[in-house]
Parts: C-alpha cells; structure tokens; sequence
C-alpha cells in the first residue's frame, strides 16, 4: 500500500470510531495535514449527524466549509468530544511530536480542549523515542535567534524554517539532532524559553488512542 492509502484508511477508521458516538450537539476538533484532509474529507459524508468543528488551521477550516461542514471559533464552543489529527511521529505512550504543517499552536490549544484525541498516522510515523523528526518550535519574530541559541544550549540544531509564517504571524524553528528521552519535561523546558510560542511535543497533552495505518490494517492503540 502506498503512504496515502495507509493515511486514508486511518482516516476512515476514526470516521468509524466517531461516528456511533456523535450526538446532534457533537463539536469535532479537526487537526491540520495530509492525513486530517482525508478525515475532513470522510467527515464531509456524516455531516448533519453532529453540530460542527473547531479547526486548528486556517487551511482545515477552508477545507471544512467548502464541503459545507460548519466551523465554530473555539471560544464560542463548551466542549470538543474529539480531537482528530495526524502527527509527525507517535512513541508507545502515545506522546507525539506535531508541527510539520506549522499549525502547531492552533493544534495543542484544540487538543488541551478535548474530551478525547484520536491521533491519526501511517505506520512511518511510528517510533521508539521522539526526536527524529526535527522538532517544530514556534516563536516570536523578534526572538528567533535568542530561542535560536538557547536551543542550541539544550543540545539542538535549529533551523529556521524560511517562508514560513504560522497562522498566529509567527516563525517557526525546526530542531534537529534531538533524541526526546523525557518528552514531559523536555516540552516544559522548551516552553519556557522567552519567546516561545509552544513547541511541537504532545506530552502533557498526549494521544488517547493512535489509529496507526499499516501495510496489515489500522492497528489501534491505546496506553
Ligand atoms: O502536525 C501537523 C501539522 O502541523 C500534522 O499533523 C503533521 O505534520 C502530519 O502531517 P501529515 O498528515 O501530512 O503527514
């Protein structure tokens, strides 16, 4: 199977999960990428059996409207049933890190709102320990190379990732070289250097349930 049919089968399995569960009152958290588009685009079929979404991006939220899903601001909602996103690795306690597509932010403070976070992924995004895949971290413009350099202190290769502006108008430093042995206390560390916005790893806020797609089915997993 390639990558794509693994990220849509994914997708349809958390259509499925969600689906019996909805309520007419149900709000949907949708994540941002390749994988939460087939979601958005499989959410677009049961439309009508649930209120609405929050999205985490500008980009999901057009992709929502345009199949004629509605799309709540978050602060006009009281609750997120689930949170559907994909990520970019996933470790066994089902701590993430996310961020590729830049709308991490946006993705941590949906996540931090919902009942349950369905994280979905094809099997390449599956990990022994975090840190791989360069750690997205999202900053203040005006402080990227002072987070730059206290990066560096804590062992990382930033790279600005150039072109780049967040949803939030904010830059985005991608770090390499990490190896994420205590993703908890790693992510608190990271935020607390002034200047940052919020950092990629969902630790503190992680998965509670990884639909992972395989070559031998959508396993799922849960801690
Ligand atoms: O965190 C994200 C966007 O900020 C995405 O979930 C992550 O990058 C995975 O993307 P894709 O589904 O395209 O592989």
């Amino acid at each position: 199977m390639t990558q794509d049919e693994l990220k849509q089968a994914t997708a349809r399995a958390a259509i499925n999960y969600i689906a019996p569960r909805l309520e007419d009152d149900s709000i949907v958290g949708v994540g941002t990428g390749s994988t939460a588009n087939f979601f958005i685009d499989y959410l677009a079929e049961i439309k009508g059996t649930f209120d609405g979404t929050v999205a985490s991006s500008e980009a999901s939220a057009e992709r929502l409207k345009s199949h004629g899903i509605p799309v709540y601001e978050l602060n006009a909602v009281d609750s997120i049933q689930f949170y559907v996103d994909g990520a970019d690795e996933a470790n066994p306690a089902l701590e993430l890190i996310k961020g590729g597509g830049a709308a991490l932010t946006r993705e941590k403070i949906v996540a931090a709102c919902a009942e349950e976070f369905i994280c979905i992924a094809d099997e390449s995004k599956w990990v022994k320990v975090l840190g791989e895949f360069p750690l997205p971290v999202e900053v203040i413009p005006m402080a990227r190379s002072l987070v730059a350099r206290e990066l560096v202190k804590l062992g990382g290769d930033p790279v600005y990732r150039q072109g780049v502006i967040t949803d939030n108008g904010n830059a985005i430093l991608d770090v390499y070289n990490l190896s994420i042995e205590n993703p908890t206390s790693f992510e608190e560390t990271i935020n607390n250097i002034t200047g940052v916005v919020t950092n990629g790893i969902f630790a503190k806020r992680s998965a509670n349930i990884l639909l992972l797609g395989t070559s031998t089915g959508v396993k799922t997993i849960t801690v």
